[in-house]
């Protein structure tokens, strides 16, 4: 077979290839092929074998400053996390034959689990690596089982065999009674020194299976990724699962069925390269002019216009675990936001949102996330990528309710599944919920019932009771709607204390006094009260500052509340 050019000889590239460079893979044959990621538990040294990988078959130059080159975002560099899976085609040179390897590194916290879960879908096997020092840990046995169930090859690799307090014996051990893979399987690797990673290349050839994938078939292929680019619009990131495409070929997305020209596709090397064509086995990108984030979305099929395929089944929906408000700077600033979300969450699709509004932060958004962690990074993301500014208001989980009256959820569009007495107080509701009014108002509920249990389950997680209650912010009296919170209540005490002391700080002086006042009902846990303005020069002043600063205060009772007084307040969440 004719020898492949060498693609990428040193390190990074930009996509700006001229299609004369561009590298036929016509001829590679999908026995050649292996796809495969990278899963383990956070820091156990995936993003670190990725690098020796890509070293060792020439696609990056080897280097001290090649460092977790797959981790390409600002935010994965700031944080040294990798929170978006990557892809990267390299060719490996094994018994005198030329392999094209299929990489995709994954993120390792649970927040980001969606995306090892989707990474699988376009493998066939993983490299499972386990801390030398640590052994198993949580997510080395979550992320076990999503390549068990999708009964891909697994590939033990214990990792950080240099450390001092590596116990590999130990953690071989580990591998059998968990996993039940016989330790011979395992292979024991540093991949910081890059001992032994010679033979993970040689497992990734000689264990894992080529793709079932025939160039004879029509062409299909799954949008496993995508992100929106400025200039090219969506870049979608595809597996092909059957046939070829081409520059120049038309074709469909079957999520909505419209047709598109194929503009480029590629290998991602890791970082583009436009090839003449994309084959079945083969994982690339694609740039087909779609404009709008709606299009290519992660999940979709795509294949030539002539020749319709059946869609493959795409992915579950990811399921959403805190909620938190999101808000433009100022409300002139909520079209370019909206579309910087639209953009995010193309590249991010376990992101959900609905529309939302709030007296104080006016239009916004209610985004449901996987976890913390998630939101956080998704906030920095839209700050760092898009450069948007955002009011976040404190995150919220899904609570169950056990509701005091059945009056609350009438106009919800709920479907009644079943009611039980649990005694002659209390009764347990069972509802069929549209998704959207519970993510949209599921707070608003919780504010409505004046005491009580509150939680909601969209998942058969079971029940657990959690001791609730709500507690108001008050200034002079009256309830800041906005500041309404479900506490814990052992921790109420301490929650409204810091609220209080925090608005407390944020509002500025007034012609009088203001009592400022955690409440749990009518009984009231903390309180605070502001100096009153001063002398009559004093107030002039004050009262010029305020009628310039009108427009970014919200009135409450008597008291004037700068907008920023909430944000403060609301990030008490924040590190
Ligand atoms: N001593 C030693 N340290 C290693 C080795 N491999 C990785 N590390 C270190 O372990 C830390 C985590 O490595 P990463 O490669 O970022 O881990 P990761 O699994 O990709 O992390 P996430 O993607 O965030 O889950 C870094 O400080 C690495 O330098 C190794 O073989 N030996």
């Amino acid at each position: 077979m004719k020898a492949l050019p060498v693609l990428c000889s040193s390190s990074r590239r930009l996509s700006t290839q001229s299609d004369k460079d561009a590298v036929d893979l016509s001829k590679f044959p999908v026995d050649r092929i292996r796809n495969f990621c990278i899963i383990a538990h956070i820091d156990h040294g995936k993003s670190t074998l990725a690098d020796r990988l890509l070293e060792m078959t020439g696609a990056i130059a080897k280097t001290e400053k090649n460092k977790q080159v797959l981790d390409k975002l600002q935010v994965e560099r700031e944080r040294g996390i990798t929170v978006k899976a990557q892809t990267a085609s390299l060719f490996y040179n094994h018994e005198g034959q030329q392999y094209l390897l299929n990489l995709i590194d994954t993120p390792g916290h649970v927040d980001f689990s969606y995306e090892v879960s989707r990474s699988i879908s376009a493998c066939q096997g993983v490299l499972l690596i386990v801390d030398a020092n640590q052994g198993i840990q949580a997510q080395t046995v979550a992320n076990f089982y999503l390549a068990f169930e999708a009964q891909l090859t697994i590939i033990p690799v214990i990792n950080k065999i240099d450390l001092k307090n590596a116990d590999p014996e130990r953690v071989e051990s580990q591998i059998e009674k968990v996993f039940d893979i016989p330790r011979e399987e395992c292979i024991r690797i540093s991949a910081k020194l890059g001992t032994n990673v010679d033979k993970v290349l040689q497992a990734v050839v000689n264990r894992i299976p080529p793709p079932q994938a025939s160039t004879e078939d029509p062409f299909k292929a799954l949008v496993f990724d995508s992100n929106f680019d400025h200039y090219r619009g969506v870049v979608a990131n595809i597996a092909v699962f059957g046939g070829r495409v081409k520059k120049g070929d038309k074709i469909v997305s079957a999520h909505l069925g419209k047709a598109y020209e194929v503009n480029e596709l590629g290998l991602l090397r890791p970082d583009e390269h436009p090839t003449q064509k994309l084959f079945a086995g083969q994982v690339g990108y694609i740039i087909a002019g779609m404009k709008d984030v709606k299009e290519a979305q992660i999940g979709d099929t795509l294949y030539l216009q002539e020749q319709p395929v059946e869609a493959l089944p795409g992915f579950k929906p990811a399921k959403a675990m805190v909620f938190a408000g999101m808000y433009p700077m100022d409300q002139s600033e909520y079209t370019g936001l909206r579309s910087a979300i639209e953009r995010l969450t193309l590249n991010d699709s376990s992101v959900t949102v609905q529309r939302d509004s709030s007296l104080a932060l006016g239009a916004g958004w209610r985004l449901g996330f996987l976890g913390l962690l998630h939101m956080e990074v998704f906030n920095q993301r839209l700050e760092q990528e898009y450069n948007a500014s955002v009011i976040v208001t404190a995150p919220t989980v899904p609570y169950k309710a056990v509701l005091s009256s059945a009056k609350l959820i009438k106009n919800r569009r709920a479907v009644q599944k079943n009611m039980v007495y649990i005694d002659d107080q209390r009764v347990m509701m069972k509802y069929l919920f549209p998704l959207n009014e519970i993510v949209v108002d599921f707070y608003d509920l919780l504010k409505s019932l004046s005491s009580g249990y509150a939680s909601f389950d969209y998942e058969n997680a079971g029940y657990q009771a959690a001791d609730l209650i709500k507690m108001d912010i008050l200034l002079n009296g009256r309830p800041v709607e906005e500041l309404t919170t479900v506490v814990h209540r052992e921790r109420a005490y301490s929650t409204g204390k810091a609220m209080c002391e925090r608005l407390k700080d944020s509002i500025p002086r007034q012609m009088f006094e203001i009592a400022i006042q955690a409440a749990i009902g009518s009984k009231v846990i903390s309180k605070y009260t502001t100096d009153y303005g001063g002398d009559i020069t004093r107030k002039m002043k004050l009262l010029k500052k305020q009628a310039e600063g009108k427009k970014k205060m919200r009135r409450i009772g008597n008291v004037e509340v700068p907008k920023d007084a909430f944000i403060s307040v609301l990030k008490r969440k924040e590190k």
